[in-house]
């Protein structure tokens, strides 16, 4: 028998108690072992449970866990980063194997945590924390061994996507989208994470560290969100045939490398325009395979949950890749390199802004309520630079990426 700790039994955690009890014997077969959750972690142990569960099984007390010799993989799912760090690095030095689905604990610690792992020779999978359901990191971590992955791009967080799919369909206001997202499990316990493109950013830097085998770092991506966009923006946008979406890119350029998140306008007919609601997508490149992409739910209590069941599977099955994924190559943030047309919103205009702004404006779209402009081929932080020397607050502007 394969027994679990649980850490965390909210929409995810749920989600594992739910399929665990539902494929039982199909799971039994495949691996030839009962899985059983033994323990399970919570921060409130009053909270009333959606799912019946067996009497004693809820702790709040981690030690229950990892004192306790039979339970071999921990699965954390809390949420909490550096308690969630500290949960999984306990878990590691007492023996224990790792799945979790916190991309806060897994970017910030990715070298650290994957260096103790190898060390102990133990697992530690995260396929859940990039891209929901999606398979991406074990295909991704195989392609390795044959191709260099020169590019990977996507839309990688559900709630911006769903949010941004409501707003340009449905012509739904930001603040009451976010609200249906919440509710659907999509958003993180703190939203900010998700609107303002931390959590695309957390994903992306796992996903570039891996496909180009050197270190990306949170700070090495250009970062932009889209909690300011407003419906005036989607009129903006709509009227050039184009739609828009939250898209992370890291790409390899000669001896170094680029990496943004940004609002990204592109054509209606491209191929990311059709990743809509709580879909994600991944695509890569890599010299032999050429383009793969990877497309499914990239939130939600269900498909997260199946994606956790994923790592679980392989280890029972010792059918993951052993040993450090990372590796150790250096490679120069060329950031400076990227050169993009913006689509700018300003809220509150008034004529010596416009003048401000006209320098670098390409396209003048609106000067009535906002002032609309489509920028000259330039660099992000020039915009940002400029809009911070006019004393423009960041929640008074929007700006998107144009893709050609
Ligand atoms: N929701 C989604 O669609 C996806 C989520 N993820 C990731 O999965 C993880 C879980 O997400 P989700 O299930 O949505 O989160 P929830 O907020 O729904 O659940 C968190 C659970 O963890 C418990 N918890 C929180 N902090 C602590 C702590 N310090 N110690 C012990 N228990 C704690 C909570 O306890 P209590 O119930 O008592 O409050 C709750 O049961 C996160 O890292 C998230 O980023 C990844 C992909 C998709
Ligand atoms: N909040 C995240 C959950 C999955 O990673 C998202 O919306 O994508």
């Amino acid at each position: 028998m394969i027994r679990i700790g649980l850490l965390g039994l909210g929409t995810v955690g749920t989600g594992v108690v739910e399929i665990l009890e539902k494929r039982q014997e199909e799971l039994k077969f495949l691996t030839g072992e009962e899985i059983k959750i033994k323990k399970i972690l919570v921060k409130d142990i009053n909270k009333k449970r959606k799912i019946q569960l067996e009497e004693n099984i809820i702790t709040y007390d981690y030690d229950e866990i990892l004192n306790h010799e039979d339970i071999s993989i921990v699965v954390e799912l809390t949420g909490d980063l550096e308690q969630g760090y500290r949960y999984i690095k306990a878990a590691l030095e007492s023996g224990k194997n790792i799945v979790t689905a916190n991309k806060a604990v897994v970017s910030k610690y990715l070298e650290e945590l994957s260096s103790l792992a190898a060390k102990k020779d133990l697992a530690f999978l995260y396929e859940a924390s990039v891209g929901g359901g999606i398979p991406i990191l074990k295909s991704l971590k195989e392609e390795l061994a044959l191709n260099k992955i020169t590019e990977v791009e996507g839309i990688l967080n559900g709630t911006c996507n769903y949010i941004l799919t409501e707003m340009f369909n449905e012509e739904l206001d930001y603040e009451e989208v976010l609200e249906v997202a919440q509710e659907m499990g999509y958003a993180e316990a703190d939203s900010t994470a998700d609107v303002k493109g931390y959590d695309t950013l957390r994903k992306l830097r796992i996903l570039g560290t891996l496909a180009f085998q050197g270190e990306i770092n949170e700070n090495d991506i250009l970062l932009e969100g889209i909690s300011e966009i407003i419906p005036f923006d989607i009129e903006q946008i709509k009227k050039k045939e184009s739609t828009i979406k939250l898209i992370g890119e890291v790409k390899e350029l000669e001896d170094g490398f680029t990496a943004l998140v940004q609002p990204t306008i592109i054509k209606e007919d491209s191929y990311f325009a059709n990743v809509n609601n709580a879909f994600n997508s991944v695509v890569f490149r890599g010299d032999n395979v050429g383009e793969l992409n990877f497309y499914g739910l990239g939130a939600g209590m269900l498909p997260t949950a199946n994606a956790v069941l994923g790592d679980v599977i392989d280890i029972i099955k010792g059918s993951y890749r052993k040993g450090n994924p990372l590796g150790k190559r250096k490679l120069k943030n060329l950031n400076t390199k990227l050169k993009n047309e913006y689509y700018l919103r300003i809220s509150s205009p008034n004529d010596s802004i416009y003048k401000s702004i006209e320098n670098i404006s390409k396209e003048l779209l609106s000067k009535k309520d906002n002032i609309a402009i489509i920028t000259k081929e330039i660099e992000y932080l020039e915009i940002v630079e400029l809009l911070s020397s006019l004393g423009i607050d960041n929640n008074n502007y929007f700006i998107a990426r144009i893709l050609k």
